[in-house]
């Protein structure tokens, strides 16, 4: 059977609770989380910076995947990255949404040179044509399945159709590029994306802050 990886989203954890949060996920045998970077520019809300991850990767071994929704405006495009990488982050996702073709290149080509995995995100309403010429040469594409900015949204379920889409072009090429999904996650909409050929699995409100967080993370790692 798959196995999906599972990667809570920290957005929907108690920061007076964090490092409890954390081991929670680790006794359940999640190893990744999900840390999204918001900057009130890119998107409507403001979230943490590398401080924090470089405190939270100093204490807890987890992989790391950043979710950058910002635009950013350091004068050296990846000056901006720098403290991020300092936390040994294992994936680094941008917004292809938030950079020009320059940028998508360097952002690229930073991952690449200090072996973290090259991600890219697609918002709702980005065709998949817009990526489709980097899928060779990333290691994966996150489809957002809410418009990005906050957790406890629905799921927008005609944005979840990309992943089938994808999954069929990776396939029929032969690429390695695994698909992500984040946005409205629960057991069942889990269902859909993993029957369109999804890898990994980001999850905050559904996990999060709720009594049976060993079941649904079980339920979301399982297969339908
Ligand atoms: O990036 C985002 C939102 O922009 C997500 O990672 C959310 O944090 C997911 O939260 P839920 O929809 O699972 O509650």
């Amino acid at each position: 059977m798959k196995k999906f990886i599972i990667a809570p989203s920290v957005l929907s954890a108690n920061y007076m609770n964090l490092k409890n949060d954390l081991t929670q996920c680790l006794e359940n045998d999640i190893n990744w989380i999900h840390y999204d970077v918001m900057d009130y520019d890119f998107v409507p809300n403001l979230t943490f910076g590398s401080k924090i991850l470089q405190d939270i990767t100093s204490q807890i071994k987890m992989n790391i995947d950043i979710h950058f929704m910002v635009k950013v405006k350091t004068k050296n495009f990846t000056d901006f990255f720098v403290e991020y990488i300092k936390a040994n982050p294992q994936m680094m996702t941008m917004h292809i949404e938030s950079m020009n073709a320059k940028e998508t290149k360097l952002f690229i080509d930073l991952c690449k040179k200090n072996n973290i995995k090259a991600s890219l995100a697609v918002s709702p309403q980005t065709p998949i044509k817009k990526i489709i010429k980097y899928l060779p040469i990333i290691d994966n594409i996150l489809v957002m399945t809410v418009e990005p900015g906050f957790g406890g949204q629905s799921f927008i379920e005609h944005a979840a159709g990309k992943i089938g889409l994808l999954r069929k072009i990776i396939d029929q090429n032969n690429y390695k590029t695994t698909i992500e999904v984040d946005g409205g996650i629960n057991s069942e909409t889990s269902k859909i994306v993993k029957d369109y050929g999804v890898d990994i699995i980001v999850a905050g409100s559904y996990l999060f802050g709720q009594k049976d967080f060993a079941q649904r993370a079980k339920k979301l790692a399982g297969g339908n």
